[in-house]
Parts: structure tokens; sequence; C-alpha cells
């Protein structure tokens, strides 16, 4: 299925010297990365979006918690340990033939960029190479409610694939998750921000194994931990 996209998609590699620096000005949308060959995923041609983090993440959805965590960060980042993950958005189908299914795959959004600002999936990444780890600021909006004012358990599986993912992408490969295993040990009440930290522990050959904890900010609560196999995709297998 998605096979086809494996050479190209190493390009990713390039990301790894990418991110980082300086928050834009205010009203900039910030600049976008369009990863330049396409690739091929159900028959449908498209291209990952990738746009360097901009005043998005400055809306008034984000909570004084998230902001001030996000600005330690970017201090982090200048001299260079750590780097902010990009953040992406969209398959746009732009080389696809015009097929009957067109029109929908034309809607397609990333999931977890997919939600109106402050409504869904609210975050931001950070990744450092040396400890080949990621650190994730996650803030659950409203429609993201599971049992009455908690997070969803899918949104939650959602964010700590994405981390493990960006973890093992951010090596420079494409990857694809194989397995997670998610242990939910604490509610997470909806709105309130958590780490999600993620490592590599373990590469052989083709898959990444790698572990997540999700804590409260103070890191008085566990909420849940989780380990991902992600395997990079095979050239030869087309
Ligand atoms: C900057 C931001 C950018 C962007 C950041 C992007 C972040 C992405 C986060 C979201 C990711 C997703 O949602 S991904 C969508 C959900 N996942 C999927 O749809 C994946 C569906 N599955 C597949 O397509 C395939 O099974 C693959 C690609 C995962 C693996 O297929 P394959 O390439 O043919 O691999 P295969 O030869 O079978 O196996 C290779 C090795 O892995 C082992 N293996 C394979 N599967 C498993 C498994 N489930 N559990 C244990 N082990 C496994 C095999 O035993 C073998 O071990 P050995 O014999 O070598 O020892």
């Amino acid at each position: 299925m998605l096979r086809s996209c494996a050479p190209r998609l190493r390009t990713l590699g390039a990301l790894r010297g990418l991110t980082g620096g300086a928050r834009p000005a205010v009203g900039d949308a910030g600049p976008a990365l369009l990863i330049p060959q396409g690739f091929s995923a159900n028959g449908v041609t498209g291209s990952i979006r990738l746009e360097i983090p901009s005043i998005r993440d400055w809306t008034e959805s984000w909570s004084k918690e998230i902001r001030l965590l996000f600005d330690q960060f970017m201090k982090k980042c200048e001299d260079g340990s750590w780097k902010r993950v990009p953040s992406y958005r969209y398959i746009s189908p732009q080389d696809s033939k015009p097929t009957k299914e067109e029109g929908q795959m034309s809607r397609a959004r990333i999931f977890s960029r997919s939600y109106d600002d402050g409504l869904g999936f609210e975050f931001v990444m950070f990744h450092n190479d040396v400890e080949k780890r990621t650190v994730c600021f996650f803030q659950g909006g409203p429609h993201l409610q599971g049992p009455s004012g908690l997070l969803h358990g899918g949104a939650l599986a959602t964010m700590i694939d994405v981390t493990g993912g960006v973890t093992a992408v951010m090596t420079g490969e494409f990857v694809m998750t194989a397995n997670l295993n998610i242990n939910f040990k604490r509610p997470i009440p909806l709105g309130s921000v958590i780490v999600i930290n993620s490592q590599i522990d373990k590469v052989e050959g083709r898959k990444f194994f790698v572990s997540c904890d999700v804590q409260s900010v103070d890191e008085k609560t566990l909420y849940s931990n989780a380990t991902g196999l992600f395997i990079s995709l095979d050239p030869e297998k087309k």
C-alpha cells in the first residue's frame, strides 16, 4: 500500500536540520516545506505538507501552562540540543488522476491536525537527536471527550502514536506503526496539559522499538505508559 513511498519519503531525513530557532513574528503564517516528490497510498498520489511552526500555536486556545512549556523548550533550542518538530497538516492529492474518489480525497487532512483551533489536538513537539527522544506537550480540546470531562483514550492513543512515530521519523526514516501497547493508568482531565515523553529503546534493522510515558506537567501523575514498534518501509517491496 504505502511501500512505494519508501525511497521518496527518505527525504524526511532532511527535516532533521530544519527545526528550532526563533518563533516567527506575530501574523507570520510560517514557511512551509512540501516534500518534493509525491507518494502513493491506496492509489492516490500526494504529498505531505510540513509547516515550520507558526503563530497558529499562539491562539487563545493555548493555556498559560502549555505556553510556558513551549517557551522553555524554545530556549533549549537555542544551543541546538533540542529542535522543534515541524508541524504537518495534510496530504494533497494534487497529482492524482481524476477519479470518483478524488472529491473526497481532496479533503484529506492529517487526523491529528484536522480540528479547528482549540477543539481537538493542540500540541507541540521537540526532539533531542543525541538522546533520541521526543517530548510532546499536548492539550486535548473539548471535541476529544470520552467519559464526561475526560480525554478519550483513542485521542491519547493517537498522540502516543504520533509522538512515537515522530521519534522514529526524526532518525531519517519514514515509518509505519506496526504495534502499539498502551497501559491507561489514570484518567486525563479534558483540557489539561500533559507531557508525552518518547524515546527509542532499540533499533533492529528496519524495526524501531519506542517507549512512551504520559505524565502531568508536575510529573506527579503517570497517566499512561506505552511501547510501540515502528517499521521503516522496505524499498524492495513494491
Ligand atoms: C516531522 C513529522 C513527520 C511525520 C511524522 C509521522 C508520524 C506517523 C504517526 C502515525 C503513523 C500511522 O498512523 S501509520 C498507520 C497505521 N499503521 C499501518 O497502517 C501499518 C500497516 N502495516 C503495514 O503496512 C506493514 O505491516 C508494515 C509496513 C508495518 C510492515 O510490513 P513489512 O515492511 O512488509 O514488514 P515485514 O517484512 O512483514 O516485517 C519486518 C519485521 O518486522 C516484524 N513485524 C512486522 N509487523 C510486526 C508486528 N505487528 N509486531 C511485531 N513484529 C512485527 C517482522 O516479524 C519482521 O521482523 P524480522 O523478521 O525482520 O525480525
